[in-house]
């Protein structure tokens, strides 16, 4: 296996005409531990994986394997592995699709037989790749990703339509290739999919970055917490400032480390601050996800703003 190396990027920006698919994104993902590359749809994330697999240009800043280029990587497929937009010929089955590709790309013949044992698809290798379910479609990418043992995976949405049971299958098996020392990055639209699977997260909302570091501090975000917004941001963050309040900033407010919507209310109170919203912070880690990233409002589903009612705990 070659040795997980750090993804890293850098500034990155990517534009298709008038639309900025990624402003000026930084992140780091760590060999080693499991990453959830997160945001609603169109928040920018396939954008950038293509770019870190020089499939697209980026117009500005850089994403790199421990600080090079996929382009310019002197062995990418022992270097990474990437499952982006995997299609299959539905008449090839799974073992000559892989075949295929092992000896395009110089791997011996035999890796194809484990692969296909490791990914649990031995029993199904010899049919059609046309009447295989979703997640054996899901785990056919996954044995292209290791075809060339790499140290560094990257996989679109792998969770995405798998039944409870290949859930747990990939959850167990992403901490394993993790454990080995690989880096592995996950993306998906949805916190709860990846949840039990990550021990890191990177979340993007509109190309720009929102959050990163370990799961656990979304986690001690999501405990028991006020949401709260304003039309002034900048006063109502002064007014938390001087009420000495810890909070952090998403698009749709500010998630205040105390439980008390109360007090909070108070301290926008005595900065003579308008709020537009004012609760606390319901089911925890997806909640606080959604705040984050501004996929939907605390606000009332009538766009008024809605204040606490004490059930809401
Ligand atoms: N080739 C392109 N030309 C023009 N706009 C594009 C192109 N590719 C992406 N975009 C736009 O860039 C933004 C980000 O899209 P992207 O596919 O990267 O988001 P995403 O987070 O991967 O979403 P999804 O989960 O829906 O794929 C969207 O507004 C999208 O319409």
């Amino acid at each position: 296996m070659a040795s997980g190396i750090p993804i890293e990027v850098s500034g990155l920006t990517k534009r298709f005409g008038q639309v900025t698919a990624v402003d000026d994104l930084s992140f780091r993902v760590e060999p080693g531990r499991v990453t959830g590359f997160l945001g609603p749809n169109g928040a920018g994330k396939t954008t950038t994986l293509r770019v870190l697999l020089g499939l697209e240009r980026a117009s500005a800043g850089t994403a790199t394997f421990g600080g090079t280029p996929y382009t310019r990587l002197e062995k990418p497929v022992a270097t990474v592995g990437a499952a982006l937009d995997a299609s299959f010929h539905p008449g090839r089955t799974a073992r000559n699709h892989l075949a295929v590709y092992a000896t395009a790309t110089g791997i011996p013949k035999q890796r194809v037989g484990e692969v296909l044992d490791i990914v649990g698809l031995a029993d199904y290798a010899d049919r059609r790749a046309g009447g295989y379910s979703l997640g054996m479609r899901q785990r056919l990418a996954l044995a292209y990703t290791l075809l060339g043992d790499p140290g560094v995976l990257v996989l679109d949405e792998p969770i995405n339509g798998l039944d409870p049971e290949g859930i747990k299958w990939i959850r167990v098996f992403l901490q394993s290739l993790a454990k080995e020392g690989r880096t592995v990055l996950v993306s998906s639209h949805l916190l709860s999919e990846v949840q039990q699977s990550v021990d890191d997260v990177v979340i993007i909302s509109r190309g720009k970055l929102v959050k990163s570091g370990p799961l656990s501090s979304l986690e001690i975000e999501a405990s028991p917490s006020t949401v709260v917004d304003s039309p002034d941001r900048d006063r109502l963050r002064a007014a938390l400032d001087q009420a000495g309040l810890a909070y952090s900033e998403g698009r749709n407010g500010f998630i205040v480390d105390e439980p008390d919507p109360g007090r909070v209310g108070h301290a926008a109170f005595t900065g003579g601050v308008e709020l537009n919203s004012l609760h606390r912070l319901k089911s925890g880690l997806e909640e606080s996800f959604l705040t984050l990233v501004g996929d939907i409002g605390p606000d009332g589903p009538d766009g008024h703003p809605v204040y606490p009612t004490g059930e809401e705990a």
